[in-house]
């Protein structure tokens, strides 16, 4: 270890810099970690926050170089400014993820690091409060015999775990009164020390603990056993809807708070946090901390600062949580990992569940993967054996797993401007006879997604993309799903002028509502979509309803398909199954499946059975015959034997090139141009492309992809990089010679990587 040398600084910045920034010090460096202000640029009183780094002997020695190149002279450089005053510096741990993640996903690592840091840079952290702590490690005198009660007994050991804790703390986690707390404060048992200022709930192991089945037991008891071992392994809890996938990785949340340690649970969705979070409290007595983006300012930075001092012990959250602080992270849970919603789309992209399995990793922790259908990429990792597995092939309390009957849509055509074919409408019917709940399960949005005139045949499309643009009816508007283009629903048509020839073609989820209505006039009709649900709070308040049997027949987007529990719902009708079927999207058959079987599996979960529905036009299709014959196995060995042959992912690897312009020749020149320098004629390389896009028109930008796939044994990321850097070559060449009659030189070409890509758009 050299010490660090006292008269340079390496600062990461937020900012798209190859590598971290020299700065020079007076006297001793700030640790690395340490959060400090630093001027940038030339102009005067340019300054940003950024994060004291470490040297590159200190970082992996697989990263890449990433340093600025050529050392500046020293008495260039620019002072380093005054640190963030009460903020803890960033754990190594997670200065090593930030790190990973970059050169992985090939980003700047100073714009991972933005993600890591922005709590508290934009809202400072609370000024401290007394905390307290026991006066030692020992029992003082005071405290044996008659005056040792249980509640005070209780008090002492929630003030002796962990960091110090404020009174009201110390009196929920003792479940006494804060007089008992006070008391021992005045007997002197009790000692003042740091506290945050913010009130941190603390989880209790066995406030309630349920009796576990015997497939539950196996699978839990494997997982604490790698919770106490406290190094890093992988594990996948695969378990049928209803089969109690949560309870058994509570288990190992106890144990992670047995020992002490932090846990982190990542959702594939906001909206899932208040039902996860209350049956946590249900199971631990206190609510979980959450985090996500639509998090004030203040509940953001308090967390953040929860899990560097090491108060939070549970945070729950969305994919951004990797990026908290965690002081000891001894677990990270991935529930429902299957979700393509764990992968960003925007900014740095980065698959959630991929690098939560890297987040443990270098935090020495173990990774519970949950899912009732696991992605191929997970069932391939368990196979070659980098991944442990456990199953629970059973639901709780002997409900039953729902029967799938198929509905062939040729020969049970709606009438015209309909969508619910007989044999569904009769189910339905029955179902509320019997007082039992319905699902109608329509996996799109708004009223009608094509607008057209009956008159000269007009479709009413998105000016910035190549979207139709979706009849919202509530709102009287049409609405571009893609961006945020919205204007009110037309009075006649723009091409011909014809005023009563507009049609609404298709279904989306408030069509069928209003067909359900008319339908089941007596029914309580709830329309469960995110455009209804303005607020997490009208989320939880529609979620209740249904649960508490309050409402009898729901129509509902995928928000219904999530992991919700609804104990009276006996039938799911799917109106259309083989939506998400077609397109360019390699995973379209397993997210259909997946979907399927999520919504499946909301029926039947307690004593009455369920059925499912699917109303299809191919009722031949692999699928429909999988889901009706009860055959995931076979449906995904079928998936498996499709993909291998052309090494497509879990199979080889892919990244996708994406370049944009305003302009659709600029783009297809630049797209041209770079797959020239690719990496041709390397074995177990391909690249595909250039070709428009299936969105090849996007908030106003043309766009064009190309794909590199590339076999397993074949390093990705260095092919990547060294095309790239052709790409930039050329780009130097061309802009030097200030080639004017080449587009691509000009205007706002840019060229975005997605490594992994899970949107093939
Ligand atoms: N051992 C148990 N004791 C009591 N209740 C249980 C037990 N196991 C599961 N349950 C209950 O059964 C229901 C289903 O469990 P849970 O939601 O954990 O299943 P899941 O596998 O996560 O389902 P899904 O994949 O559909 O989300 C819940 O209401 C849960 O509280
Ligand atoms: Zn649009």
């Amino acid at each position: 270890m050299t010490a660090p040398s006292a008269s340079r600084a390496a600062v990461l910045v937020p900012r798209p810099f190859p590598g971290p920034l020299d700065y020079s010090v007076q006297g001793q460096a700030p640790a690395p970690g340490t959060l400090v202000h630093v001027p940038l640029g030339r102009g005067k009183g340019r300054e940003v926050v950024g994060c004291v780094w470490d040297t590159p002997q200190e970082r992996s020695s697989t990263l890449a170089a990433t340093a600025m190149g050529g050392a500046v002279a020293a008495a260039r450089l620019k002072p380093l400014g005054s640190p963030l005053p009460g903020v803890p510096p960033l754990p190594a741990t997670l200065r090593r993820f930030v790190d990973w993640v970059a050169d992985y996903t090939m980003s700047p690592p100073g714009m991972v690091l933005a993600m890591a840091v922005r709590a508290p840079v934009q809202t400072p952290p609370r000024q401290p409060v007394p905390g307290w702590r026991p006066v030692a490690p020992e029992k003082p005198p005071g405290l044996t015999g008659a005056a040792a009660t249980p509640t005070r007994l209780r008090v002492w050991a929630a003030a002796g775990q962990g960091t110090a804790k404020t009174v009201p703390e110390l009196a929920s986690a003792a479940q006494c009164g804060v007089a008992v707390v006070r008391g021992m404060i005045n007997k002197g048992w009790l000692v003042q020390a740091e506290h945050s200022g913010a009130v941190n709930p603390t989880p209790q192991p066995d406030y309630e603990r349920p009796t576990l089945s015997d497939d539950q037991r196996k699978a839990a008891s494997l997982l604490v056993s790698q919770v106490d071992k406290a190094v890093f392994s992988t594990t996948l809890l695969e378990g049928v809807t209803g089969s109690g996938k949560t309870e058994v990785y509570f288990e190992a949340v106890e144990q992670a708070l047995r020992m002490g340690r932090q846990v982190l649970v990542l959702l594939p969705e906001i909206a899932l946090t208040a039902q996860w979070g209350s049956r946590f409290e249900k199971r631990f007595g206190c609510a979980p901390l959450i985090w996500h983006s639509a998090l004030g300012g203040r509940a953001r930075t308090d967390v953040w600062m929860a899990c560097a001092t090491g108060q939070a012990r549970v945070v729950v959250g969305a994919r951004s949580a990797l990026f908290l602080p965690f002081a000891d992270l001894g677990l990270v849970v991935v529930d429902e990992e299957h979700e393509a919603t764990y992968k960003q789309e925007e900014g740095v992209l980065y698959h959630g569940r991929d690098m939560a399995v890297v987040r443990a990793r270098l935090a020495g922790a173990p990774c519970i993967l949950a899912s009732a259908t696991p992605s191929l990429e997970t069932r391939a990792n368990v196979e070659k054996g980098r991944y442990g597995h456990v199953l629970l092939p059973r639901r709780h309390g002997g409900a039953l797993m729902p029967a799938v009957k198929l509905i062939n849509l040729t020969k049970n055509l709606p009438a015209p401007g309909q969508w619910l074919s007989q044999p569904l409408r009769d189910a339905v019917s029955q179902t509320l006879d019997r007082g039992e709940q319905a699902l109608l399960f329509l996996n799109r949005r708004g009223y009608a997604p094509l607008t057209l005139c009956r008159h000269c045949g007009y479709q009413f499309e998105c000016p910035h993309c190549s979207a139709w643009m979706v009849e919202h009816k509530s709102h009287q508007r049409l609405t571009c799903h893609h961006c945020e283009h919205s204007e009110p629903a037309p009075a006649f048509c723009p091409q011909c002028g014809e005023s009563d020839m507009l049609a609404a073609i298709g279904p989306g989820v408030e069509r069928i509502h209003e067909e359900a209505r008319r339908l089941w006039p007596h029914a309580e009709l709830l329309c469960l979509a995110s455009d209804e649900m303005k607020s997490p709070e009208s989320l939880r308040q529609a979620i209740e309803r249904v649960a508490s049997g309050q409402t009898n027949l729901i129509i509902g987007t995928q928000l219904v398909a999530k992991g919700w529990h609804f104990p009276h719902l006996t039938t799911v009708g799917v109106v259309d199954a083989d939506l998400g079927l077609n397109g360019a999207d390699l995973r379209a058959g397993e997210r259909t499946m997946q979907l399927l079987q999520q919504v499946a599996g909301r029926a039947g979960r307690a004593e009455r059975p369920g059925t499912v529905w699917l109303q299809s036009w191919d009722v031949r299709h692999p699928l429909m015959q999988a889901m009706a014959h009860d055959d995931m196995a076979g449906f995904l060995e079928a998936e498996k034997a499709a993909r291998a042959p052309g090494f497509w992912p879990p199979f080889g690897r892919l990244a996708a090139l994406v370049v944009s312009a305003p302009i659709a020749e600029q783009a297809e020149e630049m797209a041209q141009l770079v797959a020239s320098v690719g990496p041709h004629g390397v074995p177990g390389v391909q690249i595909l492309g250039p070709a428009p896009a299936p969105m090849a028109f996007l908030r106003g930008r043309h766009r064009q992809r190309l794909l590199l796939k590339t076999q397993r044994s074949v390093a990705l990321q260095p092919l990547l990089r060294q095309w790239l850097a052709k790409v930039a070559e050329v780009e130097k060449e061309h802009s030097a010679g200030r080639q004017a009659k080449s587009l691509s030189w000009q205007g706002d070409v840019r060229l975005t990587v997605d490594i992994d890509p899970v949107s093939f758009m």
